[in-house]
């Protein structure tokens, strides 16, 4: 069995445990042999036996101060069927439908496993494949989207959508004179619009979306359900300096709390962006790192 982790976010995991490790990795790992064992609804005289260990031992695992040697928290990863590094991280913050999924696969028996695979493969696995043809970049603006988004279609091959520049060739009028016409609301209902024709028309594309996108749930939910959907994200500093870089002084002219309305916005739309795929942080990077990685997390 290999002990390497194989995901980025094994590897986050990991490292969170690291950090952790100054004096708290035994009461960590304690707490999550503990759960893990009453989750699956096993004595510790169970998973001691399947273990090979003694019941004292485990005892004192569990309680935060027993050393264990690699080979026997193999060995009671092993009987807790779950992958060693699940005893090392610590628990991460699942959604309430993920913590159910995983519940419900853990109390099937493992002959029934491949009639589920089966099942999610038929039901979502086509589907699935459908919306990872489709990239979609959201985030706040000078993040970086239509950068990496431009370079990303044409390394691959595949159309480039900017929605913003799509609103203003539907309406026939700039961005912001439809903001100063239609208002806030007047302009999420057009970038609705657009966006049905846009997913409609490109069955296989990267889109940039503006950051806005985000408040109309109906235009964001079609976003997540059609795209494979990728967070871009910088620190607020960054996204102010590479739109004033970009020449548009608008944000600082006259207006000394520019940098902290950006900071409530992007404060006030995290829970949203966080339900992009996948998240890129483009914080203290050249374009050059940030696309590596964007081609990393999007095409594997
Ligand atoms: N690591 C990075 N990744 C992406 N862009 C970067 C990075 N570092 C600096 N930049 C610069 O930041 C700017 C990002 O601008 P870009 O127009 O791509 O942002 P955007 O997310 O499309 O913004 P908007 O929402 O206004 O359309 C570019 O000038 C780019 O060169
Ligand atoms: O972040 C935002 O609120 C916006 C970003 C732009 O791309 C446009 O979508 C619009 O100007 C709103
Ligand atoms: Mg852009």
């Amino acid at each position: 069995m290999s002990l390497e982790p194989t995901t980025e976010s094994q590897q986050e995991e990991l490292q969170a445990a690291d950090q952790s490790a100054d004096g708290n990795i035994l009461p960590t790992l304690g707490k999550r042999v503990r759960e893990i064992r009453d989750r699956r609804g096993m004595t510790r005289k169970l998973v001691a036996r399947e273990a090979g260990v003694s019941e004292r031992h485990l005892a004192h695992l569990e309680g935060g101060d027993g050393n264990v040697s690699i080979v026997l928290l193999h060995n009671i990863a092993r009987a807790l069927n779950v992958p060693l590094i699940e005893l090392l991280a610590p628990e991460t913050e699942d959604t309430v439908e993920k913590r159910l999924i995983r519940r419900f696969l853990e109390r099937l028996p493992q002959h029934r496993l491949e009639e589920v695979v089966f099942r999610l493969m038929r039901d979502f696995g086509h589907e699935e494949a459908v919306r990872r043809k489709r990239i979609a970049l959201i985030g706040l603006r000078g993040a970086g989207k239509s950068t990496l988004g431009k370079r990303l279609a044409q390394e691959e091959n595949m159309p480039f959508v900017e929605l913003d520049r799509e609103i203003e060739k539907e309406t026939g009028i700039p961005g912001r004179e439809i903001f100063s016409l239609y208002g806030q609301s007047g302009y999420r209902r057009i970038e609705k619009r657009t966006l049905e024709r846009v997913l409609r028309d490109n069955p296989r594309a990267v889109i940039s979306v503006g950051g806005g996108v985000v408040s109309q749930p109906e235009s964001f939910e079609m976003l997540l359900s059609q795209c494979m959907t990728v967070w871009v994200k910088a620190q607020p500093e960054e996204h102010m300096a590479r739109v004033m870089a970009q020449g548009d002084l608008r944000p600082m002219a006259g207006n000394d709390e520019a940098m902290e309305d950006l900071k409530r916005i992007l404060e006030a739309r995290l829970p949203l962006y966080a339900k992009a795929d996948t998240v890129l942080d483009t914080s203290g990077e050249t374009v050059d790192q940030s696309f590596i990685k964007l081609r990393q997390l999007v095409l594997g």
